[in-house]
């Protein structure tokens, strides 16, 4: 179970603007040094999702790398997220777990996870973002890809056409744009309609994470 409550994790997700996705940094050997530039700038929720080699870390690599997030998240007061292993979510006290359109389905990672757990789905199309707005159990979505990206090779780009028609639907939960999204190309996805954003390489490849992070949330209000 998580250090704070479902209504808190909720309350902060509420508020929260910048999502970031990190790989565990095995090559640079920085993790810790990294994550904390990231949130020092102003990260809100902080993702360990690694396929360096095309194939998710061992759960030993794994919890080891979510423990040095998870420090820095709580000095910070950021909420720290899970991808894909609802296990690995409750062994670290996770606040956070998200699911793509091939994951476990929902009410399976919520009988292993309980209520306090936010949950998030990655949606990919109109259909999928409609759906995740109304399934039970659902906190957040994300749609995306903006733009194809090689972070996440393969993945068809539904574009800003997806985060347009999002923002027009309304949603009453959460919702975050991704894929492709860097300073230069976030006045667009402003104007489509997004106020959250989740990036990886904006920040991981950026040569002062720090200052990444803070130009980019500064530009989301
Ligand atoms: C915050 C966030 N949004 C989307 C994704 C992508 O999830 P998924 O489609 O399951 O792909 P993988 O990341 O598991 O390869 C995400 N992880 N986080
Ligand atoms: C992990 C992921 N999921 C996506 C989706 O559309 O669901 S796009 C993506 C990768 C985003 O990486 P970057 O910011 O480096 O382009
Ligand atoms: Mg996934």
């Amino acid at each position: 179970m998580p250090a704070l409550t479902g209504d808190r994790i909720r309350a902060r997700l509420a508020d929260a603007r910048l999502y970031l996705c990190t790989d565990a940094r095995a090559s640079r050997g920085d993790l810790a040094e990294f994550v904390d530039a990231a949130l020092a700038g102003g990260v809100d929720i902080v993702q360990l999702r690694d396929k360096t080699n095309g194939a998710p870390l061992e759960a030993k690599q794994e919890i080891a790398a979510l423990e040095v997030l998870a420090e820095a998240c709580a000095r910070h007061g950021a909420l720290l997220a899970v991808n894909d292993r609802a296990d690995v979510a409750l062994a670290v006290g996770a606040d956070v777990f998200h699911l793509g359109q091939d994951d476990i389905p929902v009410p399976l990672a919520r009988r292993i996870l309980g209520e306090h757990v936010v949950i998030g789905r990655s949606t990919h199309s109109v259909e999928q973002a409609r759906a995740a707005e109304a399934e039970d159990g659902v906190d957040y979505f994300c749609t995306g890809p903006c733009w194809p990206t090689p972070t996440k090779p393969g993945r068809f780009a539904p574009g800003l056409d997806l985060v347009r028609a999002t923002a027009a639907a309304g949603p009453r939960r959460p919702w975050f744009a991704i894929g492709g999204i860097d300073l230069e190309r976030l006045p667009e996805v402003l104007d489509a309609g997004a106020s959250r954003i989740v990036v990886v390489r904006a920040i991981t490849e950026a040569e002062d994470p720090k200052a990444a992070a803070r130009t980019l949330k500064s530009r989301l209000g």
